[in-house]
């Protein structure tokens, strides 16, 4: 991906050529990172720019070169003898004191750049708690404790990252406002819907569109502004109440590289591949966990409605109906679900589906259990299309094979080793016969250890870390069962 967008002219002066924009290398190439995937980024990146690079320093995820040289993937390593320095911290995406000195050692840098100096920036999903600088005398700590909670409390990213822009030197901007006079050329891939600059790893490189006004808003809608520590407080009262204006940024070049798009165009072009009829519902499925989880058993009702040539009637009429308005209250941004459902009707049942989305949802914590937004959406679909088949005996979902698999590509769900998990509408049943409770581990967000124990884990979804991070991705399967 990075290697099809960035080249290096090297007649006469050389330059940056970037998606067809090109960057005068005056003087010296200097090149950070900080993310889920800026380690492959950063190998290829090397490979272009060979001596024309003076150095540079990435902070990526704790054990994450382990993990692609056990996966084989060599490719996405540095070459030994690197100009580029390799900073692994973040255990479990949480910002630690080995991102903190990775963060130090990145805004040394940049604060010493003249305008002479090309900074190339390589910005992943993840690079949020990879580049923590609080702003002092916030201690990292203090700042930890609250994206927690906010996150926990059911915070979108957009308003987490609000948040943590304002309490941050280098995010929102401000890795961007340390490296002027120097040109600044950040190439991110992105991993948040819609492909915001300064909502991506929090903006290190854009104008921030958002005031401390709005990060006040945002504590007070989770019910933190009266709990904060003195110094978080402190920074609030003596933060500009106006961003820096986009004036400013005339030496800054943000370019999207990659973001959830491509992976399920890749993903659809393996399933058609295997003989599926793959078809890609929306790259932005968003919001809350359970009506998310609603939002695909009933398409997958509809689905098999049409593989049983039901595909007419009142309750399809009904199915259609409702997930129109769950779509609508979801707000999927450039979701048109009609065109979705007229594409479905010319498909199987001679051939299986898979269809395809993508996006992020969020997970309001309620218990004390171990598991991550994709391991729980699984055993939520798990659920309803158990109960969906429970409670009508001639549901047109008996007609059909089905498996539902929801993972992160960053291959880290939540807080777990796995990615994410499957099911099928046998789960539930299955399950209890281990003497496996799925509402009561749904009710203590513990997603993770119930697939850990169902069938000796057989249905998580363990990669390792993966060297990528553009959100989560959905699959799901449906083929007609030959009738007997
Ligand atoms: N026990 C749990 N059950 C379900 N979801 C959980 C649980 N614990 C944490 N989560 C969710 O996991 C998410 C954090 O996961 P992760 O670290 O993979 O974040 P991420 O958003 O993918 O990170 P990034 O975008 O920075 O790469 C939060 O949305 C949180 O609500
Ligand atoms: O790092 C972050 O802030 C999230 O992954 C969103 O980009």
């Amino acid at each position: 991906m990075l290697k099809r967008a960035l080249k290096l002219q090297r007649d006469g002066c050389p330059q940056l050529l970037v998606k067809g924009q090109a960057f005068p290398v005056k003087r010296d190439l200097y090149l950070v990172g900080f993310g889920k995937a800026v380690l492959g980024m950063a190998a290829a990146a090397e490979e272009i720019l060979g001596d024309h690079l003076t150095l540079g320093i990435i902070n990526v995820p704790l054990g994450i070169q382990e993990s692609l040289k056990r996966a084989g993937m060599e490719g996405m390593l540095l070459k030994p003898h690197s100009k580029i320095q390799v900073i692994e911290g973040a255990k479990n995406n949480l910002p630690d004191e080995e991102a903190l000195k990775g963060a130090a050692a990145i805004l040394e840098l940049a604060k010493g750049l003249t305008a002479d100096d090309l900074l190339l920036v390589l910005i992943s999903g993840g690079g949020s708690a990879l580049l923590p600088a609080p702003i002092p005398p916030i201690i990292l700590k203090e700042k930890e404790k609250l994206t927690k909670m906010l996150a926990s409390r059911g915070a979108a990213i957009q308003e987490l990252n609000i948040v943590r822009k304002t309490l941050s030197m280098l995010k929102g901007g401000g890795l961007a406002q340390l490296a002027h006079p120097a040109r600044v050329v950040s190439l991110i891939l992105s991993d948040v819907i819609g492909d915001p600059l300064d909502i991506i790893a929090s903006g290190p490189t854009a104008p921030s569109s958002h005031s401390v006004q709005d990060c006040i808003q945002i504590l007070t809608k989770y019910n933190l502004l009266h709990d904060l520590p003195k110094s978080v407080e402190m920074v609030l009262s003596s933060s500009p109440t106006k961003p820096t204006a986009p004036e400013n940024y005339a030496h800054v070049s943000n370019i999207i590289l990659g973001s959830n798009t491509l992976a399920l165009e890749e993903a659809k072009r393996q399933a058609e591949g295997l003989g599926y009829a793959a078809l890609v519902l929306s790259a932005a499925v968003q919001g809350e966990v359970s009506r998310v989880a609603t939002l695909y058993c009933q398409l997958i009702q509809l689905v098999c409605l049409g593989f049983a040539s039901l595909g007419k009637g009142s309750l399809s009429d009904e199915l259609r109906r409702n997930l129109l308005q769950l779509a609508a209250e979801l707000h999927i941004p450039t979701l048109d679900l009609d065109e979705f459902l007229q594409a479905l009707r010319g498909l199987g049942p001679v051939r299986p589906v898979c269809i395809l989305a993508g996006g992020e949802t969020t997970v309001q914590l309620q218990g004390t259990g171990k598991g991550g937004r994709n391991q729980e959406l699984a055993l939520r679909v798990g659920l309803g299309l158990h109960k969906a088949q429970a409670t009508e005996a001639s549901s047109p979902q008996r007609r059909c094979e089905i498996l539902f698999l929801s993972g992160g590509t960053d291959g880290q769900d939540g807080p777990t080793e796995a990615a994410g998990a499957f099911c099928t509408p046998g789960l539930v049943a299955e399950a209890l016969q281990e003497g496996l409770d799925v509402e009561a581990f749904l009710r203590n967000n513990d997603s993770y250890t119930f697939f850990r124990q169902f069938q000796g884990g057989h249905h998580l979804l363990v990669t390792g870390l993966t060297g990528t991070n553009v959100m989560d991705i959905q699959a799901i399967l449906i083929r007609a069962m030959e009738r007997s």
